[in-house]
Order: structure tokens, then C-alpha cells, then sequence
């Protein structure tokens, strides 16, 4: 997973046009973002060491787009990566942006829009990264699916954005709909469905049939599947009922294989699970997704394992499994505490008194810029400038971002994680951490009560450029002799992990990725209200950023050159 074979590298070329395109994903039509007419967009599947070439045109009317490819770390390509703002200029409407980056490890990852909340809008799909050739996976499969999780929303994106900015706040609420490959029932359950029960169901979407999400499978072999949530608020749990599921993978990165009968999964993480179908093959059986964290108001999504040569339309013989209740989370804490890195795998910088480099503290809190709600980040917000920051740092571009400020990187001493902020006002900012090149760097995320009593939430953070090793979780206010427990020996490597409520998460990585790298919550309304910071490591090592990343705000400005006109 971490070696790259020399063996043949192919490259995939893939023309792409982003844009609007009526779509049911849930039996209720609206305007969604589709990549070549297609929502969720296609799937790409390349192997370890592979170049994926993606030219993307903007054919949405109106809006810039980037897309992000989430858990590819760009070594050498950060221009590639994806963020308006930070890593590249949003391509304009009718202009092309060519994604050239190679995809170095085999994992299950996913791409996304990372601008404005276009992801949430519908601007994601699946990118696979199989073992390269002549390699293989340290574990047997027979055959394997790909499912893809997410939520919707039936109030458009706009509506969205413009209410998390109002004043009074107006919060979009839980979703109307879980998708499994952009696909859901919305006020319908598919075992009512199924069961022809249809006054279960939503009358205005009756007529209208979305194909349920099936799996056909053979009796007595083994099965991967590949399971990734790109989801905008919602965490899950996704439940196979009679079947084990043994986790092997997390956000491309091997785990020691553990038994499970239902897993969590948080906006931005993936996971491959195998399973062996062993049941009564005179059946068929459920998969369920339901929510976790936040009280649902949502169906769960059913999914159909179809043992062969069953119709997958035939009664089940039993009922979706239930996933855990939504505030079980000692249940969650026990899952994630279950996750290790494979045996062999690459451990952590450590035995060295300077190590870590160096120690930042996050405590994220909700808070309020002028009556406005926010997310703050050890008391600021962020917000995005209009030169990207991999050009402005690259160029000396000085005064693209205003004053250059050292946001803190400790955690205010003593602060009561357990009650609303005290001074619940902050400010906006850049919330740029230069990092030293190749530096260890230890990262505590904190979280806290949010601005109503007795109130915490769940937020999983995704790192780009980067995998990062997971040290530990605690609960209550992190303290020095925390560090002591960090697991050093096993940390499983991801690219997104969970803060829990009123608790803390730690993380390790080395700063050897030169770029500039957004690390924020991944779930889209918390990063549009400021829940996100961003690391700069190794600029001087950055090669020559393509022209189409750069020709916006200051860049944009110095490097145009008006041609001569004769008079
Ligand atoms: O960011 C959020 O805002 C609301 C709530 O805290 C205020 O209405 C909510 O549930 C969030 O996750």
C-alpha cells in the first residue's frame, strides 16, 4: 500500500464537464451538479502509481468549481489538489482546468467540489485506487462493490448558504434523504416498497421508482466492500445484520482486520470491509445505513445483498438491520478504538526528545462575528482569500492575505470544555500554520460545548496532503500528561478522523509534502461557517504552478499583461 512497483504505469485521460442537470436521486427532482450529464460523477479506477489526467471544463452558468481528490496526497502536483482559494484560482465558467496527479498508494478515496458548498450540491463520485500491477492485497476477495454514502437535502444549495450566513441564523436542518451511490427513497422506506406497503410511503413519490441499490452475490465466497461518505452533515453507521463484516481498510491505509456486525463511518472517511456469504442462500438480505450523532430525521437506506440465483425483488425473510441508537457513543468510542494499523505498517516519528517539532492545540468552538453564528478555531474563523495561497507564498506575493498574523496554537488553560464559551465572540482570519519542512508535527484537536447548553457535536477532520497517524482520543480538555497514553506503537494512518463530543483527538504527521493544505471539518455547513485552518510546509520546494491556477486576485492582477494598442 505505501510501496509504489515500477512495474507498467498507464495513464487515464478523462474529459469531464461539470454542470446543472435535473435529477431524482430520491424521487424528488431538482437541479443538481453532474459531471458529464451524470450524478454521482463517474467513477474513476486507476492503480498504485498510476496518472490520472482530468480536464475538467466549468460549464455551470454562473459559479467558479475546483474538485478536490480526497485522500490522493499530490506529492509534487499541490496545485492539483483541488481548494479554491488555497491551492488554485476556481476554474470560470467555460474555462478548463487540467488535473494531472498520480495516484501513489492503492485505496478507496473519493473526488468532490471544494468551493462554496458545491459538494454538497451533489459535485462528488468514487475514485478507486487498485494495487499496482503484479501486486497484491495482503487479504482474498472473490469480488467486490463499491458503495458510495451520502445525504441530500431538498433545499438548494443557495438556500443553504444564504441561511448559514443570515441573521437569525437558519440551520439547514437534518437531511431529507441517505443516498447509497446518489441513490435513496425520500419519506419511503425500500423494505415498504417491497413489501407493497406503499402507504408507508411518500404519495407524491410513488409513482416514481428509484432502482434500489442491489448487491448480487455467490453463496460461500468473499466479498469487499468498498465504503466511503461524502456525506454534508450526516455520520452513519452502516449495519450488515447476518453477516460479519471484517474491517481491513481505512482511508486507504491497512488496519488490522477486526469482526464487526455494524461500523461507523464520518463525512470523509473509507473503509473496505469483507464479507463472507454464509447465510441461507434461500434468501436475500438488507444492508442499512442510519444516522449517528445527531437525533435522525431521516430513513436509514437500505441496500439488497442478493444471494444468486434469488430475485433481487423477492421477500426477505427478515428486517433491515437496526443500526446503534444515534447517542450511543460509547458504542462509536468503542469502534474507533478498535482501529489499528496493520502489522508492518510505517509508525510514527518518535524516541526523540525534540519529537514532536512541534505541538498544535485546536479548539474548535462555536461562536459569533457580529450576531452571525460561526465555528472558530482557537477564536478565529476562517475565511478564504482571493489569491489562492500555494500562488501568494510561492510568489512572495506579500499582502495577498492581509496582515500576516500567528494564529495561537495552544488551548486557552482551563478553559471548561463542558460549558458554552464565555466570550462566545470571534473574528475572521487566514489561520495559516507555517509548518517547518519535514518537521513532526503533533496536532490536538479539542472539542467543546457549542454555543447552547449541554450541547457538543460530532466533527471529523480531514487533513489534505497528508495521511496522519491517530494517537488517541480522550475525553474532557486535553492536558500535557495526556501525551503520555498516545499510542506510538500501532496509530492506524488516515486522512480524516472523528473529534467526539466534548473530547479530543490526536494526531501525528511529518510536514514533508511542500503545499499548502486545508485541514477543517468535513462537514460542509461547519467549513462554510469557518470550521478549517491551513497548514503551508516546504513553499520554496514548490515547482512551477501551472498558469490556469493562478490568474486570479493579486496574482491575476500583476501578471496580466494588457496588449499594446496603436493610436
Ligand atoms: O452548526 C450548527 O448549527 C446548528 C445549531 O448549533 C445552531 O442552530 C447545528 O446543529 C450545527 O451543527
Amino acid at each position: 500500500l505505501w510501496e509504489v512497483s515500477s512495474a507498467s504505469k498507464a495513464r487515464h485521460n478523462f474529459k469531464w464537464e461539470v454542470g446543472y442537470v435535473f435529477w431524482s436521486p430520491d424521487c424528488v427532482e431538482s437541479a443538481v451538479i453532474g459531471i458529464n450529464g451524470q450524478f454521482p460523477g463517474p467513477t474513476i479506477r486507476a492503480k498504485a502509481g498510476d496518472t490520472i489526467v482530468v480536464e475538467l471544463k466549468n460549464s455551470l452558468p454562473t459559479e467558479g468549481v475546483v474538485i478536490h481528490w480526497h485522500g490522493i496526497r499530490q506529492f509534487g502536483t499541490p496545485w492539483a489538489d483541488g481548494t479554491a482559494s488555497i491551492s488554485q484560482c476556481a476554474i470560470n465558467p467555460d474555462e478548463t482546468f487540467v488535473y494531472r496527479f498520480k495516484v501513489d498508494k492503492a485505496g478507496t478515496h473519493m473526488y468532490h467540489g471544494h468551493y462554496g458548498m458545491q459538494r454538497a450540491g451533489g459535485l462528488y463520485g468514487s475514485l478507486i485506487v487498485e494495487v499496482a500491477e503484479g501486486e497484491e492485497e495482503p487479504f482474498h476477495y472473490d469480488g467486490e462493490f463499491n458503495l458510495l454514502l451520502s445525504d441530500w437535502y431538498h433545499q438548494n444549495i443557495f438556500d443553504q448558504m444564504a441561511g448559514l450566513s443570515s441573521k437569525p441564523f437558519r440551520w439547514i436542518g437534518e437531511p431529507q434523504t441517505l443516498l447509497i451511490n446518489g441513490r435513496g427513497q425520500y419519506n419511503c422506506s425500500l423494505e415498504a416498497k417491497m413489501n407493497g406497503s406503499s402507504s408507508a410511503c411518500d404519495t407524491s413519490s410513488s409513482s416514481c421508482d428509484v432502482e434500489p441499490v442491489v448487491l448480487p452475490v455467490l453463496p460461500m465466497k468473499t466479498y469487499r466492500l468498498r465504503i466511503a461518505s461524502i456525506t454534508s452533515l450526516a455520520s452513519l453507521n452502516l449495519a450488515t445484520g447476518n453477516h460479519k463484516m471484517t474491517v481491513v481498510e481505512a482511508d486507504g491505509n491497512y488496519v488490522e482486520p477486526f469482526a464487526v456486525d455494524d461500523m461507523d463511518i464520518y463525512s470523509g472517511e473509507s473503509y473496505s470491509v469483507l464479507i463472507t456469504t454464509d447465510q441461507n442462500p434461500s434468501s436475500n438480505y438488507w444492508i442499512s445505513v442510519g444516522v449517528r450523532g445527531r437525533l435522525p430525521k431521516t430513513q436509514p437506506a437500505l441496500a439488497i445483498l442478493n444471494y444468486q440465483p434469488n430475485s433481487p425483488s423477492m421477500a426477505m425473510s427478515s428486517r433491515p438491520p437496526t443500526t446503534p441508537a444515534w447517542n450511543d457513543y460509547a458504542r462509536s468510542r468503542a469502534f474507533s478504538h478498535k482501529i489499528f494499523s496493520r502489522q508492518g505498517a510505517p509508525t510514527p516519528p518518535q524516541n526523540h526528545p525534540s519529537i514532536p517539532h512541534r505541538q498544535i492545540a485546536l479548539l474548535g468552538t462555536q461562536t459569533r462575528i457580529d450576531g452571525h453564528i460561526r465555528w472558530s478555531i482557537n477564536n478565529i474563523s476562517l475565511v478564504l482569500p482571493s489569491t489562492p495561497y500555494l500562488v501568494s507564498m510561492r510568489y512572495g506575493l506579500k499582502g495577498a492575505f492581509g496582515a500576516p498574523t500567528k494564529p495561537t496554537e495552544s488551548l486557552p488553560r482551563g478553559y471548561n470544555v463542558s460549558k458554552p464559551p464565555t466570550n462566545p465572540n470571534s473574528t475572521e482570519g487566514g489561520n495559516v500554520y507555517r509548518l517547518r519542512f519535514n518537521a513532526t508535527v503533533d496536532v490536538i484537536l479539542q472539542n467543546a460545548n457549542a454555543l447552547a447548553d449541554n450541547v457538543s457535536e460530532i466533527h471529523p477532520w480531514h487533513l489534505h496532503g497528508h495521511d496522519f497517524w491517530v494517537l488517541g482520543y480522550g475525553e474532557g480538555l486535553f492536558g500535557k500528561k495526556d501525551a503520555a497514553g498516545f499510542n506510538l506503537k500501532n496509530p492506524p494512518l488516515r486522512n480524516t478522523v472523528v473529534v467526539f463530543p466534548y473530547g479530543w483527538t490526536a494526531i501525528r504527521f511529518v510536514a514533508n509534502n511542500p503545499g499548502v493544505w486545508a485541514f477543517h471539518c468535513h462537514i460542509e455547513p461547519h467549513l462554510h461557517m469557518g470550521m478549517g485552518v491551513i497548514f503551508a510546509e516546504g513553499i520554496e520546494h514548490v515547482g512551477k504552478i501551472p498558469d490556469e491556477a493562478v490568474g486570479c486576485g493579486m496574482a491575476g492582477k500583476m501578471w496580466m499583461k494588457p496588449p499594446r494598442v496603436k493610436h
